[in-house]
């Protein structure tokens, strides 16, 4: 039976690279509201399914839907404008542009219906979208850094502005790919603290990462992935006391 808060349904999804099974019967269901860990050892399947869920990668069968629109077949442009953004993956920022500038260019792409080169010199006059950017970068604590140059930034800074340059858009899903790979454990925290201060506002989020801590402060779901199957879905705690996941972790790197 169909479950009425569920948002986005990864409906039997296949994708195979060659002889390679990739992802292999894959049924996920996210719930509105919820965080929707997905975890698994390297190799299992994680970034391929969350490039089948922004339309970078074609299933081989099975199809994606969300809010009851079918996103197979979408460009990524197409399912962004639908509310999904994708946080983390190679930052795709301006490093000349000033951090404030950043922010804002998502969502004058949002507005328009797709990012031209020429908004780059109007931005000054944006008045309207300049005030709820700066507000953006306030909430991820970044306002004081807002003239500098987005290049320049920390690791974990650019993935402060990164967050802003995805809330701007108000998304209905957020997908956040690994957001603190790479940081020092107060960033961290840092950025767990961030997550769950936007999850208290109701948004919707999935995220693969690597680090449990992280997980377990954050998953209200959580499936694991090994060799391209779920082998496991429910709560933390079933998860964590579920002895296929830990056979799946036993050699592994994690
Ligand atoms: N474009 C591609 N062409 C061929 N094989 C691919 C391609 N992308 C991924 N693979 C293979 O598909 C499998 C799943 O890879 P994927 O990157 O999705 O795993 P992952 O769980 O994200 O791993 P990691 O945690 O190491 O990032 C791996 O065996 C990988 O080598």
């Amino acid at each position: 039976m169909t479950n009425p808060n569920v948002v986005l349904h990864v409906a039997d999804v296949h994708k195979r690279f060659g002889g390679l099974h990739a992802l292999a019967d894959i049924d996920l269901q996210v719930e509105e509201g919820k965080t929707h860990a997905i975890i698994g050892p390297n190799g299992a399947g994680k970034s391929t399914l969350l490039n089948v869920i922004i339309g970078k990668l074609a299933p081989s069968s099975g199809q994606v839907v969300f809010d009851g629109a079918v996103l197979t077949g979408k460009k990524p442009f197409q399912i962004n404008q639908l509310g999904i953004a994708r946080v983390f993956q190679t930052p795709e920022i301006f490093a000349d542009l000033s951090v404030l500038h950043n922010v804002m260019i998502p969502a004058l792409a949002k507005r328009d219906g797709m990012f031209k080169l020429n908004m780059l010199r109007s931005l000054d006059s944006e008045t309207g979208i300049r005030a709820e950017a700066e507000h953006m970068l306030e909430d991820v604590g970044m306002l004081g850094r807002r003239e500098m140059l987005a290049g320049s930034l920390s690791r974990g800074d650019k993935r402060r502005m990164e967050l802003a340059m995805c809330l701007i858009q108000h998304p209905r899903l957020l997908l956040l790919d690994e957001p603190t790979a790479g940081m020092s454990r107060h960033d961290t925290n840092t950025t767990i603290e961030l997550l769950q201060k936007i999850k208290a506002r109701g948004m919707t989020k999935v995220i693969i990462e690597h680090d449990m801590h992280v997980v377990f402060s954050l998953a209200d779901k959580i499936s694991v992935l090994a060799q391209g199957r779920i082998i496991a879905d429910g709560s933390p705690d079933d998860v964590r006391g579920n002895p296929k996941v830990q056979e799946a972790y036993l050699g592994g790197t994690h």
